[in-house]
């Protein structure tokens, strides 16, 4: 009995040291893959991001590494992920198929949908929509200036002391999606809101962690009860929830006078019910489901973060709120893109594939590879700031101290898939900080231990839980020039 597990053993271990996973004839190189794990023993479980730093570093800014059987290809730098994204935008607009998001969403919605036309049609609905419909006879920034004024009313009560920002931000933003999508928004307090929330905050860390990791690269374990069921579990049930808000609208529309994105969802359908269409109801719930996770997450993440780099840059937050009035006629202001570079929200963006064999450099990639833009690597390439690793507004100030946008920022990736939400996010994150930073001083508060600026990995990177200082300021520092009230 001994003698048989022995060899067993032996076995294993001749098949993982002399077998060779070949990669295809002029692919990028990189690591030595074992069978069935790849590379996943060369990345760190918690956070790969220095270790795609280290293998950048050896193999250049285009390599590849295997993520059990399948080979991936990372992009490093502006240069690659520009000529990938943007100049063979076609070619590289795919999303994978085989990965644990991509069976939870089944390829439906915008996100985690394949190119092609279902994908084409949505992403052209949900554009137009948030961009013209303006949302019935409110704006969008009417939407989330009355958002901001919930924020303020709760920072109110924390004034001379502190508090934790984390749900706070999270709700905000999670509201004016959802009053965008549904019409209505939560008090801070309601059960149904904080449950969606905190589901959301673990299904984004958890669809990306280590458990989605062996799910994917081992599929007989699959059906077994592991801690990835949870993830499924959680999905399901913000799905239960949007189910719910679509038989309430479905009951109360009036056709063709929308009050909101689902309404127009509904017309559409009426619109194309004559068949052939892509707009159908399983479609509109994962479109919903879509915006409800990529519209909070991401938003309050960069809200969190810059918040942070404001109460321990006492000098910035004060130059920032003596320029405010400049800023509300018009002038953008570096420290606030300084802020979301740094913040590196979405570190590898969503995962690409290749739509046709194609190639980058002097690569060859067949159709169906997936492809990794590293978005942090070109948010703080060395040659492309001037302070790559640290936050300084200066890295958008040009010689005569002009706000300028370097090409590599590239928060919300670029091309064909760039973030359909872009948009919205950069209207909420401006009036968002401009409407506190005009009304509050955010200190770091005395017990508050030694700032750490670290990042929690995840499909949306966060800050490290910290509380927020808050302090009213006099009328007397209010800014005395404004073009506009909040
Ligand atoms: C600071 C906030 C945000 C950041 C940093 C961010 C970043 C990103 C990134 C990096 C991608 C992947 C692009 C690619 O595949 O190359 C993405 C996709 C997407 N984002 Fe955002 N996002 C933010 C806010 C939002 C908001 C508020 C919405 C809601 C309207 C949204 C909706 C989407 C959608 C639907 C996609 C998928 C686009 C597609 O596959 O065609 N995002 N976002």
């Amino acid at each position: 009995m001994l003698g048989s597990v022995v060899l067993l053993w032996l076995f294993i271990l001749l098949l993982f040291f002399f077998i060779r996973v070949r990669r295809p004839k002029n692919f990028p190189p990189g690591p030595r893959p074992l069978p069935i794990l790849g590379n996943l023993l060369q990345l760190h479980p918690v956070n790969p991001l220095k270790d795609l730093e280290g293998l950048k570093r050896r193999y250049g800014n285009v390599f590849s590494l295997y993520i059990g059987s399948r080979p991936a290809v990372v992009l490093n730098g502006l240069e690659v992920v520009r000529e990938a994204l943007v100049t063979r935008a076609a070619e590289y607009a795919g999303r994978p198929t085989h990965m644990m998001v991509s069976h939870l969403f089944k390829g439906k919605g915008i996100v985690m949908a394949n190119y092609g036309s279902s994908w084409r049609d949505h992403r052209r609905f949900a554009l137009t929509t948030l961009r013209n419909f303006g949302l019935g006879k409110r704006s969008m920034e009417e939407r989330i200036l009355e958002e901001v004024s919930h924020i303020c009313t709760e920072l109110e009560s924390s004034a001379g002391g502190s508090m934790d920002p984390q749900h706070l931000f999270h709700l905000a933003a999670s509201n004016i999606i959802c009053s965008l999508i549904f019409g209505e928004r939560f008090e801070y307090d309601d059960p149904v809101i904080l449950t969606l929330i905190q589901r959301l905050e673990e299904f984004t860390k958890e669809a990306l962690g280590p458990w989605a990791m062996l799910y994917e690269i081992i599929p007989v374990l699959r059906p077994l009860p592991l801690p990835f069921r949870n993830v499924f579990h959680k999905f399901d049930k913000m799905k239960e929830h949007i189910k719910k808000v679509v038989t309430k609208h479905k009951h109360s529309r009036v056709a063709g006078e929308p009050r909101d994105l689902l309404d127009c969802y509904l017309d559409q359908i009426d619109k194309t019910a004559d068949g052939g269409s892509t707009f159908n109801d399983a479609q509109m719930v994962s479109l919903l489901l879509d915006l409800f996770i990529a519209g909070t997450d991401t938003t309050s993440n960069t809200l969190r973060s810059a918040m942070q780099y404001l109460m321990t840059n006492q000098h910035v937050q004060d130059r920032c709120h003596r320029e405010i009035a400049e800023v509300l006629e018009g002038r953008a202001d570096a420290s606030f893109e300084d802020r979301h570079r740094m913040s590196d929200t979405v570190p590898l963006s969503v995962f690409h594939t290749t739509c046709s064999n194609t190639q980058i450099n002097s690569y060859q990639l067949p159709q169906g590879t997936v492809v990794i833009p590293n978005l942090s690597s070109v948010l703080h390439e060395e040659g492309q700031w001037k302070f790559p690793h640290e936050f300084n507004p200066e890295n958008f100030l040009n010689e005569v101290g002009e706000f300028v946008k370097p090409e590599a920022f590239l928060p919300f990736s670029a091309g064909s898939r760039v973030c359909l939400g872009e948009g919205l996010a950069r209207m909420e994150l401006f009036l968002v900080l401009v409407t506190l930073l005009r009304r509050y001083r955010f200190v770091w508060p005395e017990d508050g231990g030694v700032p750490d600026f670290s990042l929690i990995f995840g499909g949306t990177q966060s800050p490290k839980p910290y509380r927020l200082g808050v302090r009213l300021r006099s009328s007397k520092e209010l800014p005395t020039v404004s073009t506009r009230e909040i």
